[in-house]
Parts: C-alpha cells; structure tokens; sequence
C-alpha cells in the first residue's frame, strides 16, 4: 500500500463516530480523509464537538455514496439501524470497504429483523456477505474481505465470556442466564425519556427484559459453537454511568471445575489475544478496569454446592463494543498487527 489507507466515517457525530475520530488519530495507517453527517454538511465538526479542537477539524461532509468512494478506500457506517441496511449495499457498490456498527447485518436469517428489530432484513445478498467481526473468535475469516459487520456491544461481552466453555463443553447450554448492565452512552446520542437525566440519575433500570435485539446475535454465535440451537434468558440494565458493559453470567457446569480450570482453560483459548485479560482466579473485573480501551476484562467465581460457575464480563460500550472492535477488524481485514491504533491504557480512576 502506499501512503494511508483514506478512512470516511458515516455517523461521524454520533458516540460510535466521534470515537472512531478519537482513535483513529493514532493509527499509523490511517487517514481520516471525510466525516459524513445526514443533518449538519458543511458544519466545521468541532463547532459541535470542542473536544476536537486542534486536534481534528474537518467540515462535515453530505452522504453521497459516490462521492464517499471518491474520498475513501473503507467506511466506518456509525449509522442507526436501519439507515446501514439501505446504506451499505450503496457503499459496496460504489467499491467502498465497509466496516458497519449497527446491527443491520449480524443476523444471517433476514426473517428475525421483523421481529428483533422492528424493520425490513436488508437484501440477503448483503446479509449472506457481511463477515460477522467478533475479533478474536473469527479473526481469521475477517481477513481480506469487503465488508465487516461489527459485533453489538452486549454480544461482544456476552460471547467472549461464552464461547471458551461452550466450545470445551464445559457449560449446560440450556442453563445460561446473562445479567447485563449498560451506561447510558450505550443507548447513543440521541435524546430520549430513558437517558433523561432525572430518569437515570441515582436508578437503575431493567429493560427489554427478553425482548433485546441482541437476543439473537448471541444465540447464532452460540448454536454455531455448541452445534446445537442454545437459547439463553438476557436481561438488559442501564446504570447511571456514562461508559462501560458487565454482563454477569450464570450457567451449570457438566463437572466440578474450580475457578483455576476456567482461568487455565481461558487463557489457552485467548492465547496471542491481546485484548482479552483474564484475571487470576477469585478475582472478577470491574467496569473501569477497562474504561477508554479496547480491552475485554473476565473473571470466574465458581460454586462446588449448586454447581454452577459465574463469569464476569466487562467491555467500555463505545471502543471493544463499537469504535475499537472496528478498528480491531480493519486491522485483520487489512492484514495489519491487530493492535495498530489500539494502544490505549484504561482510563483509571
Ligand atoms: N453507543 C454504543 O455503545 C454502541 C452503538 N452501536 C451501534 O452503532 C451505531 C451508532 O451508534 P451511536 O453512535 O451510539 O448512535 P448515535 O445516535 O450517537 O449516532 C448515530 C449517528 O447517525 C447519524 N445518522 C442518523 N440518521 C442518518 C442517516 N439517515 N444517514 C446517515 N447518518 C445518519 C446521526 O448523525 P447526523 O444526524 O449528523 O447524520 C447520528 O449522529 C448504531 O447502529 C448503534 O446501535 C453498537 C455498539 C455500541
Ligand atoms: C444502553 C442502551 O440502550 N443500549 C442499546 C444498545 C444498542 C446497540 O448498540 O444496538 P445495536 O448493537 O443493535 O446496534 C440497547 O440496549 O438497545
């Protein structure tokens, strides 16, 4: 390649897309060459985001696909679900990479849209094209292809807490209950009654309770892993915190492992895998451990009298749960080190 890889960003003023301008300022191999807004072309995106200043300053530009390809080489779609399902298919076609945050085309059956996500599939030839990007498990297959659909931030911390014992048969399936809690900035940048701030200051609140679109996602991921159809009960929390994941995750154990089997068996599966840290046995993570980084933080407690093991996952929502997973994945998909751009030590306290 010569010179930078040129980057535009779709969604650029949203939470996902100004984090991915955050970021890619330190990526060796990266341009940002266009951030893209559908409500404010033309406005210098520092007028709206100071934090920028002199660090990044840019007018936005309109969201034209031909006039993206001619700008860019990849594009990041920050975009709300259902505007990257009539979006993508566009940018591909103009010969764009596209590297897609919503979750527009993580579910290979285009029927369950309807249902999880209250609007249309998007055409099947895209949904049958995106590579699903949960980095460290399907890393491989995201190398050298054309289109990337990020993981949902929930799924990313769910399925890397998951996947070790499900694949090792560790774990009953059918027993699995996932417990997860959500800062506010999850639910984006747009206003709305629920991240009002006197409706989540000092609260805490339970929603979608069986009904999240990342249902699904992570029921695919799993019934592929396991080789049979898992299906998991999910509850959803939003805490009154602006970053940050932890899903708390219950399951039977097939057999008497203690917290030291977890750890040693977690570890040679995220073995050369940067970004997830386990924690010594005993020991379980907490949201800020991870804050600003692209780190996955897992810890097990395990319990001989019913049983069962709990796995505690943390992720900050906005970089391994959007802005850096998509980094992460640009990476493999352009044969880079996986860490380029990625450097960041957790912001702490
Ligand atoms: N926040 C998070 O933690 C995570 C978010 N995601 C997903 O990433 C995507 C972005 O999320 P987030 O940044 O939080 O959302 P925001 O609501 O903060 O931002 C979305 C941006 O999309 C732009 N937009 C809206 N409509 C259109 C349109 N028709 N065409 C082009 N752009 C449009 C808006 O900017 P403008 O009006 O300037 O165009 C807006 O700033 C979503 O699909 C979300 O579900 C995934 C994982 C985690
Ligand atoms: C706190 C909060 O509201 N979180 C959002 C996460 C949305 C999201 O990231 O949606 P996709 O991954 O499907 O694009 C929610 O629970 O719906």
């Amino acid at each position: 390649m010569n010179g930078k890889l040129r980057a535009a960003i779709v969604g650029s003023t949203g939470y996902g897309g100004v984090e991915l301008i955050r970021l890619l300022q330190s990526h060796p191999n990266v341009e940002i060459t266009s951030v893209i807004s559908s409500s404010s072309a033309g406005v210098p995106i520092e007028e709206g985001f100071p934090h920028l200043t002199g660090v990044f300053e840019r007018s936005l530009d309109g969201v034209e696909a031909a006039e993206i390809a001619s700008r860019a080489d990849v594009v990041f779609t920050a975009t709300p679900s259902g505007v990257s399902a009539k979006l993508v298919p566009q940018l591909l076609e103009a010969g764009l990479k596209v590297v897609d945050l919503s979750g527009d085309f993580r579910l290979r059956d285009g029927a369950e849209y309807e249902q999880w996500y209250k609007h249309p599939a998007p055409d099947d030839v895209y949904l049958q094209q995106a590579v699903y990007g949960l980095s460290e498990v399907y890393g491989e297959r995201v190398a050298g292809v054309d289109f990337i659909s990020n993981p949902g931030c929930y799924p990313t911390a769910t399925l890397l807490g998951l996947i070790p014992a499900i694949e090792a048969g560790w774990i009953k399936p059918e027993s699995i209950i996932v417990d997860a809690k959500s800062g506010v900035s999850g639910a984006g940048r747009g206003t709305s009654l629920m991240v009002h701030y006197a409706e989540i200051n000092e609260n805490f609140k339970a929603y979608k309770i069986n009904k999240h679109q990342h249902i699904p996602e992570i029921e695919q991921v799993l019934s592929d892993i396991a080789g049979e159809k898992v299906t998991i009960t999910f509850t959803t929390h939003l805490v009154p915190m602006t970053r940050g994941i932890m899903t708390t995750i219950y399951a039977g154990m097939n057999d008497k492992y203690s917290e030291q089997d977890f750890v040693d068996l977690y570890r040679k599966y995220y073995t050369g895998r940067p970004y997830v840290r386990v924690r010594n046995a005993g020991i379980v993570p907490a949201t800020k451990e991870v804050s600003g980084s692209n780190y996955c933080d897992i810890g097990f407690a395990t319990d001989a009298r019913t049983g069962r093991v709990t796995i505690v996952s943390v992720i900050d929502n906005i970089v391994k749960g959007a802005a850096g997973q998509a980094i992460q994945n640009l990476n493999l998909m352009m044969g880079w080190e996986e860490t380029l751009g990625l450097g960041y030590t957790p912001v702490y306290p």
